[in-house]
């Protein structure tokens, strides 16, 4: 039968084109399904009038790579090669015409040091470098070398290269090769010339279809629906965890969307229902129109309630109370109340042994089989009770990202003082900051390491991004009315540049500012999202502006005692690092008169 797989990319590619176009190119793709054949090897097949598609083909397996207009589509299938990591399987591409090119750049300007003439050619080969690669890799003299190669290496012969040329050991690189794994079962023998095999080990590069159905969803969905990057695949998508699980990593490295993937492979292969849970109602309504797109079968999509814990305690205690607690005025009960009455409920009675006994209603009752907590690091002691009390001690029980450095609240709690022992993984690769907006967040949050929920210190070290962008910019205006006018300059030209407004966010850290802001900008014409700093948590935005990061404003007035003032210090830059981190690509900070501390720090 024949297989076809999808690169990333591709739907974009797809969705820019003229309806004509976009149709004879489904057709195409459509013929693919029942075995068009397209060259062996790497070559082009025709997709629409001027349009070649890019595949690599081998027997019934076809990869389609890109779509390129018919003069640049040869080309590109003449200068890229392709092979299958020997240690970890996964498939590898390169523009070897690119790397030529360095090669011969290198060959004039190396001189006689070279940086890895301590390492022999079989110690590279054992890290699963491509013997291709040995003549350029021997002439590197530096690590600005290694760095400038970055771009054009696949990362499975980049990041153990990068290791090695920092004088990492062997072993270190070999772990280095380890992250890009996309599952946690040890490999059989790698076949390297098994291009099926390879490309099921790549998700992140290829994703297959057999039917007509799985290819129209593949080039229509989101690419975050389809396609996932190896770290992410593996946390997601393994078959089951005997223990509960923690995913840390900082802004951007994908923690929300692998609780999404989690979510959705557990309600279609886990042991009933499945609760997302996130910080405010707000965000539960986000995630829940994510889970929409994410999850095409209705049935597999009802089995996940998507909620804060708060609504959580609350739907407990109506259900088994029968009506709606009071939540103001006479008789009410305040959401602390509610959470342990809650907890007394799930908690009170039979025990985990009567759990498949007995309906949800009825004390003791756990109403999930697994429950994901996204943005962990804010949960309370007595929220985490709760959501321990709400599912059975079983595998697959607890699935838990967060960061301990964007913590906004006063919560600080080892998960193992709340009956969870948890298993923590750590992201390092920010998938939506520029280096430059990374830096410059990383830089504000400073103040050492952030406490962990697993480990007792939890540090930003080795925290890093794909790509670089445009530095933030910082304006120091001298009146606060300026300051105003300032942005409503700067919102305009971000409209004016075709920025859509739903992609531009403005926030302060009072209400005041956040009021005075929409005034401004609302009498400009400009129709744009303005909040709170607090306001942006687990939101993105192609470009950010944070107004008001004053002295006296950011951090808010510290209190006299020592200890609370620590507190209030370092929740006040995660603040102000989640609110910065908000950005994909362009970040924006002002302030009238002096700026905040953080600034200078
Ligand atoms: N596999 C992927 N495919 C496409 N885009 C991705 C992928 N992984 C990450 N991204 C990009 O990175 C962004 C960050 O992902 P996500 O919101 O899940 O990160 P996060 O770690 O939860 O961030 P934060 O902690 O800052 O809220 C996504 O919105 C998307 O733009």
């Amino acid at each position: 039968m024949a297989r076809l797989a999808i690169a990333p990319g591709f739907s974009r590619e797809l969705s820019a084109l003229a309806l004509p176009e976009r149709e004879q190119v489904m057709a195409a793709l459509h013929g693919f399904l029942l075995g068009v054949p397209a060259p062996e090897g790497v070559g082009t097949v025709r997709m629409a009038d001027g349009l070649m598609g890019v595949v690599v083909r081998q027997g019934e397996v076809s990869w389609l790579l890109t779509l390129l207009p018919d003069d640049e589509a040869e080309a590109y299938a003449g200068r890229h090669a392709f092979s299958v990591n020997p240690l970890i399987g996964v498939i590898e591409q390169w523009d070897a015409e690119a790397l030529g090119r360095v090669e011969h750049a290198l060959r004039r300007s190396a001189g006689e040091s070279r940086l890895l003439a301590q390492v022999d050619d079989a110690e590279l080969l054992s890290l699963g470098i491509d013997l291709a690669l040995l003549p350029l890799i021997r002439l590197i003299t530096n690590e600005a070398d290694v760095d400038a190669l970055e771009p054009l290496l696949p990362p499975t012969q980049h990041l153990p290269l990068a290791v090695m040329a920092r004088g990492g050991s062997l072993p270190e690189a070999w772990k280095a090769l380890d992250s890009r794994r996309t599952s946690w079962d040890s490999p059989a023998p790698i076949d390297t010339s098994d291009l099926l095999g390879a490309l099921v080990r790549s998700p992140d590069l290829a994703v297959f279809a057999s039917r007509v159905e799985e290819l129209d969803r593949i080039v229509t969905a989101p690419d975050w629906c389809v396609f996932l990057h190896p770290p992410q695949h593996r946390l997601a998508r393994a078959g089951h965890y005997d223990h509960p699980v923690l995913v840390t990593g900082g802004a951007g490295t994908g923690k929300t969307l692998i609780a999404l993937h989690r979510a959705a492979h557990l309600a279609e292969h886990g042991n009933g229902p499945v609760l997302l849970v996130t910080f405010t109602q707000g965000l539960a309504a986000d995630l829940s129109g994510r889970l929409d797109t994410l999850i095409e079968d209705e049935s597999i999509r009802k089995r996940i309630d998507v909620d804060n814990v708060d609504r959580l305690a609350i739907r407990i205690v109506a259900d088994v109370e029968g009506r709606q607690p009071v939540l103001v005025g006479p008789g009410a009960r305040s959401l602390a109340e509610l959470t342990e009455e809650a907890l007394r409920l799930l908690t009170r009675a039979a025990g985990d042994l009567l759990d498949d006994v007995l309906s949800f209603g009825e004390p003791g009752r756990k109403p999930y089989r697994h429950v994901v907590v996204d943005e962990a690091q804010d949960v309370s002691p007595a929220q985490w009770r709760l959501l321990r009390a709400a599912v059975p001690r079983a595998p697959d029980d607890l699935f838990v990202v967060g960061d301990p450095h964007q913590r906004i609240t006063d919560h600080r709690i080892a998960l193992e003082s709340v009956g969870i022992h948890a298993v923590q993984h750590e992201l390092a690769i920010s998938y939506r900051l520029p280096h430059e907006v990374l830096s410059f967040g990383v830089r504000l949050r400073g103040g050492g390491p952030a406490l962990g929920l697993v480990k007792n210190v939890q540090e930003l070290h080795g925290f890093r991004s794909t790509h670089h962008g445009e530095r933030p910019t910082i304006r120091a205006y001298d009146t606060p009315e300026n300051e105003l006018a300032g942005l409503v300059t700067t919102i305009g030209s971000w409209l004016d540049d075709g920025v859509p407004a739903a992609e531009i966010a403005v926030a302060a850290r009072t209400t005041r500012l956040v009021k005075a802001a929409k005034e401004a900008l609302t009498a400009a014409g400009h129709d744009v999202r303005v909040t709170t700093l607090h306001g942006l948590k687990g939101l993105e935005f192609e470009r950010v502006a944070l107004i008001g990061i004053a002295e006296g404003v950011v951090p808010e007035p510290l209190p006299n005692d020592p200890a609370s003032r620590a507190r209030v210090l370092q929740r006040e830059r995660g603040l102000l690092y989640v609110a910065c981190t908000r950005a994909r690509s362009m970040l924006y900070v002002s302030h009238a008169g002096r700026g905040s501390p953080f600034l200078s720090s």
